[in-house]
């Protein structure tokens, strides 16, 4: 495999550091250093599809939630969005690792009228997200949450049910945290009164003026990966053995973490991660070699590595082409980088078992299926602890 050199650079760049977004004038040595080498082939592009519905009242901003995270729209692009007329359906697996569609529907829809198959739609359905405006009056959108939920848990009650307290950026952070508690209540009121006090709603404040949008995203799609234990143990293995004080494991096209080690997991360690990869995304946009089999700009051997003027390093590292972690550890732990890349390697092989099972398992599940056998037994595979040193 060849490789190219792309670039070695030590750049002032800013960062959003501290406590308050208006901090963010503190200067970082970023020393930035990508290796692109062509595509390769690898068994994670697999296959499991779950389905994402968006749902809310009209204009509360669904359309705007998938453009920005999944298309790289920025906010205010979205303000020119026309009101969507038809369910828009989109398959985010063929230009990500993480594999889902997505059913963004016309806020004015009445799914429930009796020409419209509802329980097709639910049936198939992993996650439904609702979203609500909180810049607007709320009170017909929770009737509607109310309608939607209750039919959903009927037809599917593995359905997991997200709720979007939307457009949070024009509220205080009391304010925003009052909202959540209203609709909370009032959610879980109705809830109570229909007998369904089993149905459990997760909220999230959200915008996509910041990375929250991003983070609750994170948080949906976490919940349809059946292997995040593994994934949260292999982590937690990872960065205890290498000096590592938090890993994130990120999607690289939709900046979505889909696992992270078990340590609390703060907004702004996040946020840094999500501008290291835009950052590593656009200088190899700009000088590497474009992957052409896989249309990217990037792949498994991409790397990055910033170190911040508060002694802290942050270490980006590709997994697969399309997955990458990104790492925060002290200066003095760096200087133990051999050992890092040699854990780093170990769970990137352990991760690489974790998705080979699932596709054989998936291979094993249609043979039978095709086989009509009745009862089906399926035994999952046995994946191996890696020896990772330290
Ligand atoms: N302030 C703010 N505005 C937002 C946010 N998200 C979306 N909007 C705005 O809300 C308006 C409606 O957004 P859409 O995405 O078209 O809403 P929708 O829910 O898809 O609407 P329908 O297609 O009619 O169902 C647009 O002007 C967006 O710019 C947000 O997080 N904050």
């Amino acid at each position: 495999m060849q490789y190219s050199f792309i670039c070695i650079a030590h750049l002032k760049t800013k960062v959003l550091h501290n406590n308050t977004e208006d901090q963010n004038t503190d200067q970082v040595l970023l020393s930035l250093c990508c290796f692109i080498a062509p595509g390769f082939s690898d068994s994670m592009n697999g296959v499991v599809k779950p389905r994402i519905l968006l749902m809310g009242l009209r204009r509360s901003g669904k359309s705007s939630i998938q453009k920005v995270v999944f298309h790289k729209m920025s906010p205010s692009e979205t303000l020119f969005l026309e009101s969507t007329n038809k369910i828009c359906r989109e398959d985010v697996s063929s230009s990500s690792f993480v594999s889902f569609q997505i059913w963004d529907f016309p806020g004015q829809i009445d799914f429930f009228d009796p020409t419209f198959d509802y329980e097709m739609i639910f049936r198939g359905t992993g996650a439904l997200i609702f979203v609500i405006d909180s810049q607007d009056n709320y009170v017909e959108a929770l009737s509607r949450l109310h309608l939607t939920v209750t039919r959903a848990y009927k037809v599917n009650p593995d359905i997991s049910f997200e709720v979007f307290i939307h457009k949070v950026d024009g509220l205080s952070d009391d304010h925003k945290i009052e909202k959540q508690r209203d609709i909370h209540k009032r959610t879980n009121t109705d809830l109570t009164d229909a007998g369904l006090e089993q149905i459990h709603l997760s909220f999230y404040l959200t915008s996509i003026y910041d990375h929250s949008i991003f983070e609750a995203f994170s948080k949906v799609v976490q919940k349809l990966i059946p292997q995040l234990p593994t994934l949260e143990n292999l982590l937690n293995i990872f960065i205890s053995n290498s000096g590592i004080e938090k890993a994130f494991l990120f999607d690289v096209g939709s900046k979505i973490y889909i696992a992270t080690d078990s340590s609390p997991v703060d907004m702004q360690t996040y946020e840094l991660c999500c501008d290291m990869i835009d950052v590593v995304i656009d200088i190899s946009c700009i000088y590497g070699m474009p992957n052409v089999e896989a249309g990217l700009p990037h792949d498994k051997d991409s790397m990055a590595i910033i170190h911040l003027n508060n002694t802290t390093v942050i270490y980006l590292k590709e997994v697969t082409k399309f997955l990458a972690m990104v790492c925060f550890l002290r200066k003095e732990s760096f200087a133990r980088k051999g050992l890092i890349d040699y854990n780093f390697h170990c769970f990137k092989k352990a991760i690489q078992e974790v998705f080979d099972v699932r596709v054989k398992v998936q291979q094993t599940r249609k043979l039978l299926n095709q086989r009509r056998w009745s009862k089906l037994t399926l035994t999952s595979g046995v994946i191996l602890m890696p020896h990772f040193l330290w």
